[in-house]
């Protein structure tokens, strides 16, 4: 797992060998103490230079270890080894160097990195902290700003900034094992006393005080209840206020109360779920390792609002040549300058050349006759969208994938306007579709697996975590959270008020409630879904439609135009119309206090357990149903889809790892206790799949797959 070999007569070239990147496991641990022992006990060897294997130097110690017990060498002792080593050690880095990689390149003598190398220490996005002493090391090198900034983000630096900052001694855009041994033979005489990190005094600016107090603030705000950052800014302040021996037991002491929590398993669940949606798997048995995406260069966007205009950014910011269509002259002209306003605000911010030549405006549908793929995304309207399909179907070739970006509407009936439905699929973009990481690509019975795999590549190519899922009313994301909003709606009829069920939610981490999300995507989005499905009664206050518990508070907002942000009134006060700030309306209370009375309901105090059980088991019930009739391949692909599109706070896991957090025979008994006390709400009612898990013993999450059935896909 790591071999030692002579190279230039005196340079003991160690390489790190665990594809792909070369993580430090138990074996390539113990192979870096080997060789390194041998080689500085070896009088021919006068340096040393450590490099990984396939052009990566190190992704950091290995997270599938972090849950089982650590055996083999651990990796303090043997970088304290390498950094008191009596010869020069050298790190050549390429591909990667972060989290324990990094680290271990800290406690080599010099760091030679190649130009399109990136370093970092991102063990805070795992929930822990850089603890094989990159807390104390990395301060002593750049000063306690610039290590407070990389430790507490966790942020990836390019080799040109990690040379500014002084992490690394030398760029080079040739061969960095070469540039490495170069450097080492040339160093190979001289004093390795100022090179020692954990011997150098920790620079700190004169109000390092104040610099702790603001950083910990903004961690705590940032983090959302995130423990990990926290003690990031507690390890680096030991960094700053101790010497290296103690500070190495503070960061040792921080990091047991990280390694065995449940954020750490939790963000470590979401790395590797991450990974693992995008190996999706149909019904049929298609695979994503066994079917060919189409290639894509040309692309049409057909329908320029919001959604539109976000998804033409996004395309074109993939590289790709698209045939922006919106047949209203004006809108188009308005589009046209959003979408270049856009791109010049993104090519001026990344500093790369600006793209526009690569979009072609046009109010004619038949410009989209020759690209690869259309993307519809008029107006969500059924009638609307299949006269399109019908249209596109006589006017694009056969081979022309046609993909719609709905948030709910069934694609399979989509399909059927189309002379081939099997190149029909759903691929639903998250506002603002630029800048939003998920992606939720939804096949119908009747789409051919060489359609889903080119949707999952665009999707990767545009930088989404893209997510397959089958096709039903709102999918996998908006299905489940259609009880949840109606869960909080309950809540405000029995007592409750938007700003304290908020307040719990906020707490619980998410960047904000529902009915401030509500309002920012508009009340008025909600209502029309109602009416469309039949709910909405102007004027009518019952409290049951289609036979089920309803609460008609949402559209008797609507009524009297308070749509949310927009138009400055919704569950909150925004003042302007269009302000961000949420303030509590006492107009709002008086209407509940009104509404409640006229219903007969007597107000009770709710406190926020009451409101995140009802609000978030809800949500996870709905879940297990998805889970159950195989809309979702496994708990993964629900996680990813909250923990990207919905604001799930990611050191909880997703909904589905959150249940499993809090147990499964918990969450089953919360809900059957709900259920009794509102057996007119029947998304309380527990899933059999809930209660199969339970009754199975509660399986851990990554075995709930053997206890659901075979998947389909249904509407
Ligand atoms: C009881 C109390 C005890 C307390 C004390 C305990 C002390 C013990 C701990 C010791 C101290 C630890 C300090 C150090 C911690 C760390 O180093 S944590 C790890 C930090 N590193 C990272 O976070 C990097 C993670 N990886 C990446 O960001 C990317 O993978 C990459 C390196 C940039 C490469 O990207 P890309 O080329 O896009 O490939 P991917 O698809 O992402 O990855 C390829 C496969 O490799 C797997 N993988 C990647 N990194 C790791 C890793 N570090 N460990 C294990 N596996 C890794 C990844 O899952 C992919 O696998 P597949 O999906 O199966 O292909």
């Amino acid at each position: 797992m790591a071999a030692l070999t002579l190279v230039s007569g005196s340079v003991g070239l160690i390489t790190l060998q665990n594809p792909p990147v070369n993580a430090l496991s138990s074996a390539v641990r113990q192979g870096i103490v080997d060789t390194v022992q041998r080689a500085v006990s070896d009088p021919q060897v006068k340096s040393v230079v450590i490099c990984g294997q396939n052009g990566v130097f190190c992704g950091g110690a290995d997270i599938k270890e972090f849950g089982k017990t650590m055996l083999g060498p651990p990796l303090v002792p043997m970088i304290h080894t390498i950094e008191a080593a009596d010869k020069p050690v050298v790190a050549a880095i390429e591909g990667s160097a972060l989290g324990g990689g990094l680290e271990l390149a800290l406690g080599c003598h010099y760091r030679i990195t190649h130009s399109k190398a990136r370093l970092g220490l991102p063990e805070v996005t795992l929930g822990l902290l850089p603890a094989a002493g990159g807390s104390q090391r990395l301060p002593r090198l750049i000063g306690v700003p610039a290590a407070l900034d990389l430790i507490t983000t966790g942020r990836h630096v390019t080799a040109a900034e990690a040379l500014k900052l002084g992490i690394v001694d030398q760029v080079t855009d040739q061969s960095t094992v070469e540039a490495a041994v170069k450097f080492a033979l040339s160093v190979e005489v001289q004093s390795l006393t100022s090179r020692r990190i954990s011997t150098l005094p920790c620079p700190c600016p004169a109000d390092v005080d104040a610099l702790f107090e603001g950083v910990m603030q903004r961690v705590r705000q940032r983090g959302r209840g995130a423990i990990a950052p926290v003690a990031c800014v507690q390890a680096v302040q030991a960094a700053a206020t101790l010497p290296y021996a103690q500070g190495m037991e503070r960061e040792q002491e921080l990091m047991a109360t990280l390694f065995t929590s449940g954020q750490a398993r939790a963000l470590q669940y979401c790395f590797f779920s991450q990974r693992a949606v995008s190996r999706w798997s149909l019904p049929s048995g298609a695979r994503w390792d066994s079917t060919k995406p189409n290639p894509v260069t040309k692309v049409a966007v057909i329908g320029l609002g919001t959604m539109g205009r976000g998804i033409t950014v996004a395309l074109v910011q993939a590289g790709l040549s698209v045939v922006a269509v919106e047949t209203h002259e004006q809108q188009m002209m308005a589009a046209q300058r959003a979408v270049s306003g856009m791109l010049e605000r993104l090519a001026q911010r990344q500093g790369v050349p600006l793209a526009l030549d690569r979009v072609r405006f046009s109010t004619e549908l038949e410009a989209v006759a020759d690209v690869q793929i259309v993307i519809e995304a008029v107006f969500e309207d059924m009638a609307l969208k299949k006269q399109l399909f019908k249209q596109l179907s006589s006017l694009c070739p056969a081979e022309t994938l046609l993909f719609s970006n709905t948030s709910s509407l069934d694609i399979d009936h989509l399909a059927a306007q189309t002379d081939h439905p099997q190149q029909v699929v759903g691929m639903h973009f998250f506002a603002p579709a630029h800048i939003m990481k998920l992606l939720e690509v939804v096949y119908g019975p009747r789409s051919a697996p060489q359609a889903v795999a080119t949707a999952m590549e665009l999707g990767k190519r545009m930088g989404k975590v893209s997510v397959a899922v089958g096709n039903c009313r709102g999918f996998v994301g908006n299905r489940m959270l259609m009880h949840y909003l109606e869960e909080a709606l309950f809540l405000l009829e029995e007592g409750s008020s938007p700003e304290s069920i908020d307040q719990a939610l906020k707490e619980f981490g998410f960047p904000m409630g529902v009915f401030q999300m509500s309002d920012l995507s508009g009340l008025d989005v909600g209502w029309k879904v109602r009416k469309a499905q039949g709910l909405v009664e102007p004027g009518q206050m019952s409290r049951v439609r289609q036979g089920r518990r309803y609460s008609p508070l949402g559209d008797l907002l609507c009524e009297q135009g308070r749509f949310g942000q927009k138009t400055g009134q919704g569950w909150y006060l925004y003042d302007p119309a269009g302000s961000r700030t949420p303030r509590p309306d006492p107009w709002l209370q008086r209407f509940l206090e009104q509404y409640r009375a006229r219903q007969g309901l007597v107000s009770r105090r709710i406190d926020s357990e009451e409101v995140l059980e009802r609000c978030l088991y809800a949500l996870i019930n709905e879940g297990f149903h998805i889970l159950h009739e195989g809309i979702a391949a496994g708990p993964e692909d629900i996680d990813m889809i909250y923990v990207f599109g919905y604001g799930w706070p990611r050191h909880r896991g997703g909904p589905m790892f959150y249940a499993s957090q809090v147990g499964l025979a918990r969450v089953l008994q919360r809900l059957e206790h709900y259920h009794q006390l509102h057996p007119d709400v029947p998304h309380l009612q527990p899933s059999s799949l809930l209660r199969q898990l339970v009754s199975s013993g509660s399986p851990p999450i990554q075995r709930w797959k053997e206890a659901i059935r075979k998947p389909h896909s249904a509407l």
